[in-house]
């Protein structure tokens, strides 16, 4: 409980701290929220995703993940932040006591922990998984490319050198094939919500193409409302729109994927900035950023409880 008291959200931390705040968090919430380990990653550190639930078997659920992408640091912050967030207004806020009622909550903040060590070790721009490459001397898959949508398609690379390499086959990597088969073995997401920076954009599928899915335009009333809300707190400008129209193709995608096996509700953020700072935002940036994407979520999610 103390340490829960002292944790600075204003600050970026490395893996472990992130950890034993997972574990703190926990141990103050013990009737909310669980820790699980869905698998470990290609260097063999757990992967943890919090789970919020306040019962039930099975419940319809939502999934977010941040940090898939190691070196978008305000991701994995953002989502320390949001979980201690929906912990304390659990309770207290009618909407979240709604939600948490009816929904579970998986919320995983590293989604590439070898990745994020390697930046905070090695390389602050790194963004791949950090497997080898039989017969290439870069390491790495883009965990955005792996998975089994469109894969290997136009927006992803056959380079193992490539920061867009979509890796040797589909669910090749184990952090990808982790939640892969946490979601399939679940089967009752109703929401999948992957969290990256940077651009201010909220998105949904298709990446691997710019047809238009057949809930285009529902997903497209769903974003809007929730950049509205996001704007409401500092006036940071959103856009909304599908992966591919929006900024380009990109094949391999989580979302694609979690639409495609029939999660509607699939969509992707693209937190602060638009490039000034681009993955190096400063930390003072991290809290408000926090807040107004929790804004623009919590309105999906109710969205989400509700139809
Ligand atoms: O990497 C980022 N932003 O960090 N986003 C782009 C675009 C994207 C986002 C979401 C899904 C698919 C594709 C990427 O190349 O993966
Ligand atoms: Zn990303």
């Amino acid at each position: 409980e103390r340490n829960a008291k002292i944790f600075d959200f204003a600050a970026y931390h490395d893996l472990d701290t992130i950890y034993s705040f997972m574990d703190t968090l926990v141990a103050s919430h013990p009737n909310l929220i669980s820790k699980i380990n869905i698998g470990n990653s290609y260097e063999n550190r757990p992967m943890y995703a919090l789970k919020f639930s306040t019962g039930g078997e099975n419940r319809p659920a939502i999934w977010i993940d941040a940090g898939i992408h190691a070196r978008e640091w305000v991701t994995q912050a953002s989502a320390v932040w949001i979980a201690n967030k929906m912990a304390s207004d659990y309770g207290v806020d009618p909407s979240v006591t709604s939600l948490l009622g009816q929904m579970d909550v998986y919320l995983m903040i590293v989604t590439n922990p070898d990745g994020y060590s390697f930046t905070h070790t090695d390389n602050r721009m790194w963004r791949k998984t950090r497997s080898v490459n039989p017969g290439s001397s870069c390491r790495g898959t883009d965990p955005n490319r792996n998975w089994d949508a469109g894969f290997g398609g136009p927006g992803a690379s056959k380079n193992p050198c490539s920061d867009s390499y979509h890796g040797p086959y589909a669910h090749s990597e184990v952090e990808v094939k982790n939640v892969v088969d946490l979601i399939k073995g679940h089967g009752n997401f109703k929401s999948f919500i992957s969290i990256h920076s940077y651009s201010q954009l909220l998105m949904y599928p298709y990446g691997y193409t710019c047809t238009n899915i057949p809930d285009q335009s529902e997903l497209h009333a769903v974003g809007t409302a929730a950049i509205k809300e996001l704007m409401s707190l500092y006036n940071t400008k959103y856009q909304v729109g599908s992966i591919c129209k929006i900024i380009y193709q990109a094949s391999g995608g989580s979302i694609d994927w979690t639409y495609n096996i029939g999660i509607k509700y699939s969509f992707a953020f693209e937190l602060r900035d638009t490039g000034l700072y681009g993955f190096l935002l400063p930390a003072n940036q991290i809290i408000p950023t926090a807040e107004e994407t929790w804004l623009g979520l919590k309105n999906i999610m109710e969205y989400v409880r509700d139809h």
